[in-house]
């Protein structure tokens, strides 16, 4: 479907803070951002819902812009945007946001010198929470749901790389957000604190909305009922997990070699080449995953893989 006409930024001047309602959506309608000569995004319109949505897109497809604008770091060049109901060009409003949404950042900066504990600490008296007591109690409740109790006491600079990303999961946990932009949050886990992440956010998406941009496609099959592909800029699709599959139904299949007419192909474990494109008669074809999809996707023509 074609993007509606993206629509003036609407400014803060003189705006007045609209009355919040709770469990307000969070839309976006024909966001554009250019960075000098490139256009990051090009008309972006969606809503988000109520559980875990995943974003692909390839590198450069404008995931991160998208993220960014959404925790209010950054200021698009054109469209209409609600966050949590509330509209981010209004000071007022856009503070309320920022302690309503919990966002891990694709490159997060920290000082080396803090501790984990630190590091959660300063997040949460960024985010208003006052009370010293209460706000430790938090901090120390995030840490443990990471499983970086026993680390708190660590500084950032002495973590492993995955470890620092879990404190910065437990940064983005802080205050129990309504909505939860994770961009990336997978990127050094090794597999258990993988499966561990998994679980946490499917538990925490129960009432709540997540975004969350990955390359990780094994990442969407479980966790998410919705994945939203960009791709230069734009909304290239916005499907359930299972019918984004469906694109690449009877598209994928087995063969001795790599196919030279397919579009990918790699050997697998078995010795044999799983291929994805235009099979030839009678090729023992695959159940396709959302790999397989996604693969088909990027590498045809907006249109051509319906
Ligand atoms: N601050 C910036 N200045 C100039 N260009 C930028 C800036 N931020 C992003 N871009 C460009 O905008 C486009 C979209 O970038 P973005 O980081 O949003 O993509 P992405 O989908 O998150 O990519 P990746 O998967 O590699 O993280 C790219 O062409 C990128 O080079």
């Amino acid at each position: 479907m074609k993007p509606p006409p993206p629509a003036p930024l609407a400014t803060d001047t003189g705006a007045a803070a609209e009355p919040v309602s709770p469990g307000a959506s969070t839309s976006v309608q024909g966001l554009t951002v250019r960075f000098r000569g490139t256009l990051a995004l090009d008309g972006v319109s969606l809503t988000l819902s109520t559980g875990v949505i995943g974003l692909l897109g390839p590198n450069g497809a404008g995931k991160t812009t998208l993220l960014r604008i959404l925790a209010t770091a950054l200021v698009p060049d054109r469209g209409e945007l609600r966050i949590l109901g509330r509209n981010p060009l209004v000071p007022t409003e856009r503070q309320e946001i920022r302690r309503r949404l919990g966002y891990l950042p694709q490159t997060p900066g920290f000082h080396r010198q803090f501790t984990a504990f630190e590091f959660v600490d300063y997040i949460a008296i960024l985010k208003e929470h006052t009370e010293r007591a209460a706000r430790h109690e938090e901090v120390r409740r995030v840490l443990a749901a990471v499983g970086l109790s026993e680390e708190r006491g660590k500084k950032m600079k002495s973590l492993s790389g995955g470890m620092r990303q879990r404190v910065t999961l437990a940064a983005a946990l802080i205050g129990e957000p309504e909505l939860l932009i994770l961009d990336e949050p997978t990127v050094g886990l090794d597999p258990e604190q993988r499966l561990r992440f998994r679980d946490l956010i499917a538990e925490f998406a129960s009432d709540r909305t997540v975004l969350l941009s990955t390359h990780q496609t094994e990442d969407v099959t479980a966790l998410c009922h919705r994945v939203v592909v960009l791709e230069a800029g734009r909304v290239r699709c916005d499907e359930t997990p299972e019918g984004l599959c469906e694109i690449a139904r009877g598209r994928v299949w087995f063969g001795e070699d790599r196919d030279p007419s397919a579009i990918a192909g790699w050997r697998t474990r078995a010795r044999t080449y799983r291929n994805i494109g235009t099979p030839p008669p009678g090729a023992e074809l695959a159940e396709p995953t959302l790999e397989d999809a996604y693969l088909l996707l990027n590498s045809t023509p907006d249109g051509a893989a319906e």
